[in-house]
């Protein structure tokens, strides 16, 4: 049956992207994914959203629950400071393939540990295994009925300080209503919604940005 729809992205990045040039790997993304087949990527609408969080927070420490091909990985990476670490879990085997040569095709394979598993399996082994006491950041991007539980394991692992900034994908399409109830009613959150477009579509879609306050 050939190559994945990851694969298929894959090649369009290997053929069109120039290596160790991250603007280029999202160009080519977005590129092939609006024109040729639709994929799950943050997009070219949200993304700059995304630029424009990860920059006002300029994290040390950051955390991301589903990377799928990598698309957003590269978008947040591209960003950090030297020094800073970017954590990136995905539960399919086959997408962290992909999303691997794509990060290494962007040339920031050296800022990213792309982790294999299940969030809710790995979110208590992060401060043993990666020695860090918590994040500046975290971007929910991975499963909508995961976005709450895995921030109650967050904060239950004590990853999570004052001033925190989470950024969820998809908070209407697909929609995660019961993360948005919890985070915009919670006196622990300071949330904030940006409303934009379902990538590459005219559907609505939007990020929640919420603040731990501690
Ligand atoms: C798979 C899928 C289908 C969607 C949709 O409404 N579609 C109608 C319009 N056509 C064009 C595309 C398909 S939206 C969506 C999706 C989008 C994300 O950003 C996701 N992020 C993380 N994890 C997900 O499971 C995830 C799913
Ligand atoms: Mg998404």
């Amino acid at each position: 049956t050939g190559l994945s729809r990851p694969q298929r992205m894959l090649k369009a990045v290997q053929k069109n992207a120039t290596k160790g040039d991250p603007q280029s790997v999202i160009a080519a993304i977005d590129y092939y994914c609006r024109h040729k087949e639709w994929a799950m990527n943050v997009g070219d609408d949200k993304g700059p959203i995304l630029d424009s969080v990860v920059s006002e927070v300029n994290p040390s420490t950051a955390l991301e629950l589903g990377t799928y091909c990598g698309y957003s990985t590269v978008r947040i990476a591209r960003l950090l400071s030297p020094g800073s670490k970017l954590i990136t879990v995905e539960f399919n085997p086959a997408y962290a393939a992909v999303a691997r040569q794509i990060i290494a095709h962007a040339g920031l394979q050296n800022k990213v540990t792309l982790v294999e598993g299940g969030s809710g399996d790995l979110i208590p082994k992060i401060k043993e295994q990666f020695g860090i006491t918590s994040f500046d950041f975290v971007f929910l991007d991975h499963w909508k009925d995961r976005y709450l539980p895995d921030i109650k394991l967050l904060e239950d692992c004590g990853l999570l300080k004052k001033g925190s900034v989470l950024l969820a994908d998809n908070v209407i399409c697909p929609g995660t209503p019961e993360y948005l109830e919890y985070v915009r009613n919670s006196p622990r959150y300071k949330s904030q919604y940006f409303q934009s477009y379902l990538e590459y579509t005219k559907a609505e879609d939007g990020l929640e940005k919420s603040v731990f306050l501690g």
